[in-house]
């Protein structure tokens, strides 16, 4: 089958940044007819994941996720929602902008952008030389859209009420509405819902709901099993309206607004209230729907923060930048310079490091959901660049080191203990790539871990590693954060790029040992190590 435009419309990668930083799999072809989508593992993946894996690896290896685990509880009004055949639930917050209702997985229609098979020449968007996908299309109303839009809204603004209510007239179908829908992807980001009027996604320049009217009452959406789009709002001062809006995909609506949400007591296989011992601000459930009878986590000490041996002291006297504005560049930001003009190594500003003063990253440390083994993304949207976790397991010396001999960025490996399931995570300069400096200090997440100890690798992930200076400059007791790559839509699987070299991991023999990777993204490396 021909996808027209997947070869002959431009693409770009979707960031740069993490691109240089040596990832080959990350920069994702997104505008082409047929886009690979973010974090694209699907609950296929997850579920031969765990079939694969068994139970040997202890405390993770039980509760691999399989597309029939339901997220842990949330509040407010919830929805249930599928993607790639996984089943989310996300929380309907105050910003969303469509249906509250709880709704349930939809996997029908929803593609990724790729041209159905049935559909050819002038109907994919082919125009003239032949080479617009309808992908390629979208993007181009949107921006001229985005270019003429401050000239309607000017008109809009001028005109009277007459005007208005003929712009507010009753929605046509909707769901015949605008094919361009198939070509919108979950992530895709706007700037103000006129904006989606024009693309055919909502029907309305005022109304965040967009509905059929008692008109079509028989068409309705919970009774029918109809799925319902799904379209977040945010406040951005970014934008040009004060907003954006995320696409989310598709819902089928399960109850509606006013309904009880499901209390953590009452979720399908609930094995634990809180993993995280009320050491979080908020419960961790952890559910399991693999193993008959379910079984709780074990072996496995739930810590907050990173345990520190009484032999290493971590100096607390150093001060961050002076800094008076923003210091997300480099330009500004002497911490920044000191990365490589990237993310900052020291994460204050203007004051003593150690304070958590952080405008560097501008959202700090976000909410989480475990489901067990598998991470999700909190239902809110994750702004790229936004602390995600900080790794807090214990710290404990002779492994891995973090060193830095230069004033360059740093590469990252993470490498794996021989003989043994514990990850450790290693910073080597560009100098030290040759493993030449003995290690130092490595961070042993095999007993003892935060939420962070749960993510899993993938070839194209939406996290990514920085090494943070927040109370002193020694590079070596750098904390280890994750930070998000992408704007990540609400439950999606976190996951970041462990890294290891090929052939790098060695068995307690003296083996060389390969572990297959089965993140199911599209540009899969096939080996974790
Ligand atoms: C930090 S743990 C991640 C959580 C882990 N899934 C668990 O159950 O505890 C790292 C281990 O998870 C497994 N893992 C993570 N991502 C994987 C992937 N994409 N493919 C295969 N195994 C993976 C590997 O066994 C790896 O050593």
């Amino acid at each position: 089958m021909k996808v027209s435009g997947a070869a002959d419309t431009p693409c770009r990668p979707r960031s740069a940044r993490y691109a240089v930083k040596g990832y080959p799999n990350y920069a994702e072809h997104d505008d082409c007819g047929a886009p690979p989508r973010r974090n694209g593992g699907g609950g296929g993946r997850a579920k031969a994941l765990s079939e694969k894996r068994g139970r040997k690896r202890g405390i993770g290896t039980s509760f691999e996720a399989s597309g029939k685990f339901l997220a842990p509880i949330l509040q407010g009004e919830e929805m249930l929602a599928l993607e790639e055949g996984r089943k989310r639930r996300v929380t309907d917050t105050a910003t969303t902008e469509t249906a509250a209702s709880k709704i349930f997985p939809f996997t029908g229609e929803e593609d990724e952008g790729v041209a159905p098979t049935n559909v050819e020449g002038d109907e994919l968007g082919e125009v003239g030389d032949g080479c617009k996908s309808w992908r390629l299309r979208v993007m181009e109303t949107r921006r001229t859209f985005s270019a003429n839009y401050l000239h309607f809204e000017q008109k809009g603004n001028s005109q009277d009420d007459g005007d208005y209510q003929e712009r507010k007239r009753p929605s046509k179908r909707p769901d015949l509405k605008a094919l361009t829908k198939a070509w919108i992807d979950v992530g895709d980001q706007f700037c103000s819902r006129a904006e989606m009027v024009a693309l055919g996604i909502n029907s309305h320049w005022m109304n965040g709901i967009d509905y059929m009217g008692e008109k079509y009452r028989d068409k309705n959406s919970k009774d029918n099993g109809n799925p319902v789009r799904v379209i977040r709002g945010h406040i951005a001062k970014s934008s040009y309206t004060g907003k954006v809006y995320t696409y989310d995909g598709l819902y089928k609506v399960l109850f509606t607004r006013g309904d009880a949400p499901m209390p953590i007591s009452e979720l399908p296989g609930l094995v634990c209230e809180d993993i995280s011992n009320e050491q979080e601000n908020f419960p961790i459930p952890a559910t399991n729907l693999v193993d008959k009878p379910p079984l709780p986590p074990s072996g496995f000490v739930y810590s907050k923060s990173l345990q520190i041996p009484k032999d290493i002291k971590i100096p607390v006297d150093s001060i961050g930048c002076n800094c008076t504005g923003d210091c997300s560049t480099s330009r500004n930001c002497l911490c920044a310079k000191l990365n490589g003009s990237d993310l900052p190594y020291v994460s204050t500003q203007k004051k003593r490091v150690g304070q958590n003063d952080s405008k560097h990253n501008s959202v700090g440390r976000l909410d989480f959901l475990l489901k067990i083994v598998i991470i999700f993304c909190w239902p809110k949207l994750v702004e790229p660049k936004a602390v995600v976790f900080e790794c807090g397991t214990n710290c404990s010396c002779h492994c891995s080191c973090v060193n830095r001999t230069s004033q360059q960025g740093l590469k990252y490996h993470l490498e794996q203990r021989a003989g043994s399931e514990l990850q450790l995570a290693s910073l080597r300069s560009e100098q030290d790539s040759e493993g030449s400096v003995a290690p130092e200090y490595c961070i042993d997440a095999g007993s003892t871990g935060n939420v962070a100890r749960f993510i899993n690798h993938s070839c194209q992930p939406n996290l990514f590693i920085q090494c943070v200076l927040s109370s002193h400059r020694d590079i070596r007791l750098a904390k280890i954060m994750l930070f998000a790559a992408d704007t990540i839509p609400p439950l999606q699987e976190l996951s970041y790029d462990y890294g290891y070299r090929l052939d790098s991991v060695t068995g307690a023999d003296g083996n060389v040992m390969k572990l297959a990777c089965h993140c199911g993204a599209p540009d899969c490396r096939k080996r974790l190590y």
